[in-house]
């Protein structure tokens, strides 16, 4: 039974795990973590930078490694990297230790919210749209597998959609026995 107090945000880049993660935990006064952010604190350089020395490899090894020792501390909202969902030991992880909450975002949004940013290295290429609809098709599956909650973000500012997030957290999550898979397709009221 996941423990509920803790609240991990998966999606795509650009999906606002970061950004409404911060906020929402403000909100639930919860502590906020971001494995990217941990992983850069503890190597002491650039995500880019991991890529250019370890691979994407070594990345998804020192991920693993955040996303075990973050997952384990209670209270907590938990921004994942976008591809926290692709080795099934952090999928099984994911699932077991928190509210697991998918945001998704269609894809031009994707691309005008990350298109100025230049931390992401698998966006640094002459076809971010084309490489951003092969990570969607890829990974789509894999977000729906390991969510409990499914939610739209593209019609909400990212302090509105934190606001919306934590009142439906509050009234359906904290106060529900069961961490039954809300499908929440239909718009938060
Ligand atoms: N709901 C939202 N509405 C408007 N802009 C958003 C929203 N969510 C995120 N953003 C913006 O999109 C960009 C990427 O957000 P970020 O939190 O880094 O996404 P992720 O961590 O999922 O890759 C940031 O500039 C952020 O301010
Ligand atoms: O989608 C991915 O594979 C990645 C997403 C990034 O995190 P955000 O989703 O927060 O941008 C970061 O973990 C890394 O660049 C790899
Ligand atoms: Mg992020």
């Amino acid at each position: 039974m996941p423990d509920k107090s803790s609240i991990f945000l998966i999606g795509p880049m650009g999906a606002g795990k970061t950004t409404v993660g911060r906020r929402l935990a403000r909100i639930l006064n919860l502590e906020f973590v971001d494995s990217d952010a941990e992983i850069n604190k503890k190597t002491g350089v650039d995500t880019a930078t991991i890529f250019e020395i370890e691979g994407e490899d070594g990345f998804r090894k020192r991920e693993t490694r955040a996303l075990e020792e973050l997952s384990s501390r209670g209270g907590i909202v938990l921004a994942t990297g976008g591809g926290a969902v692709l080795k099934p030991e952090n999928r099984e992880l994911l699932k077991s230790r928190g509210f697991v909450v998918y945001l998704t975002v269609p894809l031009e949004l994707q691309l005008r919210r990350t298109r100025r940013d230049r931390k992401r290295p698998l966006l640094q290429t002459p076809n971010p749209r084309k490489r951003l609809q092969q990570l969607n098709r890829e990974r789509d599956p894999l977000y729906r597998e390991t969510a409990h909650w499914i939610v739209d973000t593209q019609r909400n500012d990212s302090q509105r959609l934190a606001r919306e997030l934590a009142t439906h957290i509050r009234n359906n999550v904290w106060q529900d026995d069961s961490t039954s898979r809300i499908d929440a397709h239909r718009p938060i009221q």
